[in-house]
This record gives structure tokens, C-alpha cells and sequence, in this order.
């Protein structure tokens, strides 16, 4: 997809505040710091739209960007900061664990991993709940940049072993810096939020955005 336009549209703590306007969306997953923010500017090509930090536990809410008014992007808290409470712990769960099981929208979920380390316990125990969930998924191994390309391959095989991808499941390794895999993503992508990008195609960038009236339900 070409990105036209990317917003960021609501910082939600709850399905309360998720937009209602019925697009499809795609919710990005993984550890604190693995580079979900930075794998979002990456693929919509702004530098920092998703606050991105070296900090991790920067995103704490569920940031919702908005692409060519046709999909989202949900970026995620991240999981496994040793430093959040037990109590904030147990609501990050909730949160998540209901959005991924009751928002209809949700499409497809990134599971964004460090392609240079094997995947952590909470990695393999978020595949397995997408897994049993029966939701779709892409594993996407970023950070490539940072290991030797002829390294690459030892590592996919490692990643791929640690998590139980199977051979047709999606994985995709990554670069926020390079941009490797990021057309193999778009295309992945793409794949899952038709039919709406049909629609989209006729979309008029002069003006008049698609401003879809919400609450037609009552
Ligand atoms: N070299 C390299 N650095 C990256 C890559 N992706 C992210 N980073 C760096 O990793 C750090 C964390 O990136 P973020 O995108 O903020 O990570 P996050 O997963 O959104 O973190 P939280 O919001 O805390 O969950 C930043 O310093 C990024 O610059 C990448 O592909 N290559
Ligand atoms: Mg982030």
C-alpha cells in the first residue's frame, strides 16, 4: 500500500474510546522495547508518529493510528518490563486479552520479536494464546539490522523453532532501520483488510475525507 496519510487518533484504556467507525485494524504485540512504535513509522514513513524510545514501557495505552482512512494500526503496550506492577501487569492483560478476543475489527495481529535473541517465555506464551485463539497472525522479527545478514538465516531457524512457527504460518524478518521486510508486509497486510481497500481505491484525496457516521446501531 502506498501510505498516503497516517493520524494518530486516540491513546484508549478501553473499548470505550476504540474508534467506531468499523475499519479494520491491525494490533501489533511483543516485549517492551522490541520496536512495535518504531516498525509503525517505519511502514507509514514518519519519523515519529509512534513516540518510539529507548526507554522501554514508553507506549502505556492503546495508541490507535489512523492509515489513508482506511485501517489501523493498534500499537500495544509492550509486554515482559520488569518495572510495571503486578497490578498494572495483570491489567495490561486484560486489556489485551479482551480486545483480541471480542473486537471484531481486529484483522491481524503482529507478534514483533528480536530476531537477535530466541523468543522469551511471554513471546512463546503470546504465540500459543494467538495460536489457540485461532487468530491471525504474522511473526515479525525485527532488529535484522543489528546481526549480520549471514547470520540472518541461523537465526530465523532459531526464532522459528523457539516459537513453533509452522511452515504456511506468516514470519517476517525485519528492519525499522533498513526497512527489510517492509514490502512483504505491506503485501501481508494489504491481504487482510480487503475487501475494505477496494473501497478505498475510489477514495477522493482532494477533499471530502471519509467522514463515516458512527451509532447507525440504536
Ligand atoms: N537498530 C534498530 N533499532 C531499532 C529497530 N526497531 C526499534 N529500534 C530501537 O529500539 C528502541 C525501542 O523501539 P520502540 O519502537 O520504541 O519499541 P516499542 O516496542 O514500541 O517499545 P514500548 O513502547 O516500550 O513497548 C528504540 O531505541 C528504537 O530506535 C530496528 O529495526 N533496528
Ligand atoms: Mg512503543
Amino acid at each position: 500500500m502506498k501510505v498516503n496519510s497516517s493520524d494518530f487518533i486516540i491513546s484508549a484504556v478501553g473499548p470505550d474510546q476504540y474508534p467506531d467507525d468499523g475499519l479494520p485494524e491491525i494490533a501489533l504485540a511483543g516485549r517492551s522495547n522490541v520496536g512495535k512504535s518504531s516498525l509503525i513509522n517505519k511502514m507509514i514513513n514518519r519519523k515519529n508518529l509512534a513516540r518510539t524510545s529507548s526507554t522501554p514501557g514508553k507506549t502505556q495505552h492503546m495508541n490507535y493510528y489512523l492509515i489513508n482512512e482506511l485501517m489501523y494500526f493498534v500499537d500495544f503496550p509492550g509486554y515482559g518490563y520488569a518495572k510495571v506492577s503486578k497490578t498494572q501487569r495483570a491489567s495490561w492483560g486484560k486489556m489485551v486479552e479482551k480486545y483480541m478476543s471480542e473486537r471484531e475489527t481486529l484483522r491481524l495481529v503482529l507478534l514483533i520479536v528480536d530476531l537477535r535473541h530466541p523468543p522469551s517465555a511471554n513471546d512463546k506464551m503470546m504465540f500459543d494464546w494467538l495460536k489457540h485463539y485461532d487468530l491471525p497472525m504474522c511473526v515479525v522479527a525485527t532488529k535484522a539490522d543489528k546481526i549480520p545478514k549471514t547470520r540472518w538465516d541461523k537465526h530465523i531457524k532459531i526464532m522459528k523453532q523457539g516459537l513453533g512457527v509452522l511452515p504456511g504460518d506468516n514470519f517476517i524478518p525485519f528492519s525499522a532501520e533498513i526497512g527489510l521486510g517492509k514490502d512483504a508486509l505491506w503485501e501481508l497486510v494489504d491481504g487482510y483488510i480487503v475487501p475494505d481497500a477496494e473501497e478505498a481505491s475510489g477514495v477522493n484525496e482532494d477533499e471530502d475525507p471519509v467522514v463515516q457516521e458512527a451509532g447507525d446501531e440504536a
